[in-house]
């Protein structure tokens, strides 16, 4: 990295390094991550799991809504409201939090102590924080920047719902409907994002600034796995005020 030269990169090198940080640093690489799709968790780790990405999931929007009202066209904004009924829905759609709502419900989680955010991890509040404040105090490329980790997320969704759903026999497809239209989702948005970025990096200061945006982004999905695992995998060190297994249960027979 410290010979990096500091000519302008072509387009085709600047995606070139933004699709290299996807193949190296993306959460999907994440040993949680592993577990999770191969199967190797028990449905209080996937509980878990659950419980702590709602908190993600909330934020989305918010953290979308931030970046909305710094748009200075009609044709920005229209393009980015569309993330933002994604995941608030309508009077007529169920958007992707109620999906994760369903999602929880189906692993046997209290909705409203899901909806509270009582008993998600520090790590977890504080990687969600970070990534809503980073769109709120950094460029407006930056904050486009950070969002394409969506870039990588289709594979990922695919081989996750995939091997779930062949490995627990908690979890069913309907359960997992918020990643249905996920991958079509995150497709759109990141091509609109990666040509928004393509083309307004025009300087070698903020393609660096773009790139860095998208490790940043990198290591809020990170983080958020690595306090999972600490936390409920290995060494399972609970801290004082998260959920334990057995908590907010909502009992079996949904299962
Ligand atoms: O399941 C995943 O692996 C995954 C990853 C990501 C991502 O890469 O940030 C998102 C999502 N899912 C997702 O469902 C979602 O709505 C979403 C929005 C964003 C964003 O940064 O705007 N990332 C993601």
């Amino acid at each position: 990295m410290t010979s990096r030269s500091k000519e302008l990169m072509s387009r085709n090198e600047l995606e070139a390094a933004l699709r290299e940080i996807g193949a190296t640093r993306y959460h999907s690489l994440h040993p949680f991550q592993t577990l999770l799709q191969e199967g190797r968790l028990t449905r209080p780790q996937v509980q878990a799991w659950a419980l702590n990405r709602y908190y993600y999931q909330a934020n989305i929007p918010v953290k979308d809504s931030i970046i909305l009202a710094r748009l200075g066209s009609v044709e920005l904004r229209r393009e980015w409201r569309q993330r933002i009924l994604d995941h608030d829905g309508s009077e007529t759609e169920r958007g992707g939090i109620e999906k994760w709502i369903a999602l929880t419900d189906g692993v046997g989680l209290d909705r409203a102590y899901v909806e509270s955010g009582e008993g998600i991890l520090a790590g977890t509040r504080f990687a969600v924080d970070a990534y809503v404040h980073f769109v709120r105090d950094r460029s407006l490329l930056e904050a486009i920047a950070s969002s394409l980790t969506e870039l990588f997320s289709p594979s990922v969704i695919g081989v996750r719902t995939k091997g779930m759903l062949a490995h627990y026999d908690f979890i069913s497809k309907e359960t997992l409907a918020y990643f249905d239209k996920r991958p079509v989702q995150a497709k759109r948005d990141s091509d609109f994002a990666l040509t928004y970025c393509l083309d307004h990096a025009d300087t070698r200061e903020k393609q660096d600034q773009v790139v860095e945006a998208l490790r940043f982004k990198c290591q809020v999905l990170w983080a958020q796995l690595d306090a999972l695992y600490f936390s409920y995998v290995d060494p399972a060190l609970t801290p004082p005020d998260a959920w334990r297994p057995g908590e907010a249960e909502t009992g079996r027979e949904a299962a």
